[in-house]
């Protein structure tokens, strides 16, 4: 049984001061469950802070994307080693936000998968189609192609700690949800990929996240379905009693 992970990415939201608030309301509502794993994603000014504050909740933090290499001349960007040194635990990866604005790659995921692990960060790793993509019946080709790039030189213990993060790019932000059916469906296409580059055991390992106008009123269908593990949450993650929410989905699926 693999424990459902459902992470709230801020992208480009809050102040300080309501980063440490949300966390401190979140705290008083968040039960610990050892069913369910809660990750929030901050802005990159404030990871240091929430890494503090959240010791002793059952709240792990992530970044929202880092470079690849360990250091250099690289004006503006957040390295590996800088994350791990604050005791930041996880990374999400090529999300479609940093794969439409900022030019990443397959090539260039698959290059931060690697120094993730090499750091011993927990790499999210977002996949997911385009509108035009879905209407071309290109959904499988395009995600199967993605997850099998992202993972190009990974190993298998290492891929086997991987979260991978199913998001249609048409759903991020726009409340249109795939279907539980439909983002079930891919999620399992996504599983058979990573048992045919690695086995069975390492694609049963891997948790993979939908994401895409996830909310508290249909998170519970979507962590019903068999291929489904966890959500990765933008807007619905931004007020602390929707979180919460989502997190107690978590813990009861
Ligand atoms: O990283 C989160 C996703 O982009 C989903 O965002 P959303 O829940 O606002 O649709």
């Amino acid at each position: 049984m693999r424990k459902p992970i459902i992470a709230g990415n801020w992208k480009m939201y809050k102040t300080m001061d309501e980063a440490v608030a949300f966390v401190e309301a979140l705290a008083g509502k968040l039960k610990e469950s050892d069913k369910t794993e809660t990750v929030i994603c901050p802005p990159a000014p404030y990871l240091a802070a929430l890494v503090e504050k959240s010791k002793g909740l059952p709240i792990r933090i992530a970044a929202q994307t880092m470079h690849e290499e360990t250091e250099g001349a690289f004006t503006g960007e957040i390295s590996p080693a800088m994350l791990k040194s604050i005791g930041v635990e996880l990374v999400v990866l090529g999300h479609s936000e940093r794969r439409q604005y900022y030019n990443e790659t397959d090539d260039s995921v698959n290059r931060k998968v690697k120094s993730a692990f090499e750091h011993q960060l927990t790499p999210i790793v977002c996949v997911g189609e385009t509108l035009e993509q879905r209407e071309n019946n290109a959904t499988s080709a395009i995600v199967s192609e993605q997850v099998k790039k992202a993972f190009a030189g990974v190993s298998e213990t290492d891929a086997a700690s991987a979260i991978v993060a199913y998001e249609p790019v048409w759903a991020i932000g726009t409340g249109r949800t795939a279907t539980a059916e439909d983002a079930n469906k891919v999620c399992g296409q996504i599983r058979e990929v990573l048992a045919e580059l690695y086995s069975d055991s390492v694609a049963q390992a891997i948790r993979i996240q939908y994401g895409g106008s996830v909310k508290p009123g249909n998170i519970e269908e979507l962590l019903s379905m068999s291929d489904i593990d966890g959500a990765l949450v933008g807007g619905a993650s931004l007020d602390p009693e929707s979180f919460a929410a989502l997190a107690e989905a978590g813990a009861n699926a």
